[in-house]
């Protein structure tokens, strides 16, 4: 799998990010999704694979595009007998966020990327569009620290995993009224915070890279960006939990229905019978196979943003493969037309 379309699903996400880069700054977050999931969509389609999305653009809202179940890739098309055998071909799982943080885009700030994960069939985690509690942290801190225990133990454990005072580390939080306790308790603790408004892959990833000055990822976000992170994250052999949250009075939002009861139904009847059972990184990407590629479209910790010239545009992508046991950093130069230059640098 990683062979055949490891190179191809590159332009899949760095399509997406130009798309949405065009729209970089205008105020309309709308159209940067929407020009991401369309460049990400057509591209898709051109790969000689069989896949089907399992987290893409809205389980309720009826998406046009990238809708969970969706078939996706040449050899899913009516005409598929003209280019492959389909029957010479695995299936494959995708999960889709065309954009990421499509706020960072539409205000131009740092953090947004196009980002997707695939496994073969039943290798991902079909997330519900819930919440999710995550933690995430770095290769040394797997398994050690746990989601089940307070900020102060994690963040204890933290400090002797890597060698470094409390006061040493800098854990990401989403800021969020539903984290007022959290971000007191780490502060607390003496560790520092560094607040996002949205963006909660890219925190989640950069907590396997040592240099990003990133050393955890603590509260709560999307569970669907929690599938997305815990591939990468089970690729890197870095440290990621998630536990679903369908309470309604825990997020402080109405975004995920009224009632608890109701979300447990719903749950329910997605098959999952133990809502409050937390995950790990292997059990939320738990394919042989997990391919990850995310591609910058606005700056971030990890990748640069696309930067169009006269002509043409550079990009920085992220591709991980379990099989390879590679994370590759691509740095691609888009030529539109005759550029009438191309810097090196
Ligand atoms: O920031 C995010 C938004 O993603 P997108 O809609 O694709 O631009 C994600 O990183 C978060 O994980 C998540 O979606 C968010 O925490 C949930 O939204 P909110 O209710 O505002 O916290
Ligand atoms: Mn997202
Ligand atoms: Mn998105």
């Amino acid at each position: 799998m990683d062979n055949v379309i490891g190179l191809e699903i590159i332009e899949v996400v760095e399509q997406a990010a130009i798309a949405s880069a065009r729209l970089m700054g205008k105020g309309d977050k709308n159209e940067a999704d929407h020009v991401a999931v369309e460049a990400m969509r057509q591209r898709m389609n051109q790969i000689h694979m069989r896949g089907r999305i399992v987290i893409g653009e809205g389980e309720r809202d009826e998406a046009p595009m990238l809708y969970i179940g969706e078939q996706v890739g040449i050899c899913t098309q009516e005409d598929a007998a003209k280019y492959c055998n389909p029957d010479e071909l695995i299936e494959i799982d995708i999960a889709v966020d065309p954009c990421e943080g499509t706020n960072l885009v539409a205000y131009g700030q740092n953090g947004s990327m196009a980002v997707l994960a695939i496994s073969e069939k039943g290798g991902l985690f079909a997330a519900p569009d819930f919440y999710m509690k995550k933690l995430a942290a770095p290769v040394v801190a797997k398994g050690h620290v746990d989601i089940n225990k307070s900020a102060t133990e994690n963040l204890k454990i933290l400090s002797d995993c890597m060698n470094r005072a409390v006061e040493d580390l800098v854990v990401v939080v989403m800021d969020r009224p539903r984290h007022k306790d959290l971000i007191n308790e780490i502060r607390t603790a003496g560790a520092r915070v560094r607040l996002i408004s949205d963006g909660d892959v890219s925190a989640a990833i950069s907590c396997a890279f040592s240099g990003t000055n990133i050393h955890a990822l603590m509260g709560i976000g999307a569970a669907p960006e929690g599938v997305i992170s815990a591939a990468a994250m089970r690729a890197l052999g870095g440290h990621f939990q998630g536990q679903l949250i369908y309470d309604p009075e825990v997020v402080k939002t109405g975004l995920i229905g009224e009632s608890k009861e109701g979300n447990i139904a719903r749950l329910k009847e997605m098959g999952i019978t133990e809502p409050d059972k937390v995950y790990n990184a292997e059990e939320l990407a738990s394919g042989q196979t997990v391919l990850f590629a995310a591609c910058g479209i606005t700056p971030g910790t990890l990748m640069e943003g696309v930067r169009f010239f006269n002509g043409g545009a550079r990009t920085q992508s992220l591709v991980i493969s379990s099989q390879s046991k590679t994370a590759r950093f691509v740095d691609t130069i888009h030529m539109f037309e005759s550029p009438k230059n191309i810097q090196l640098r």
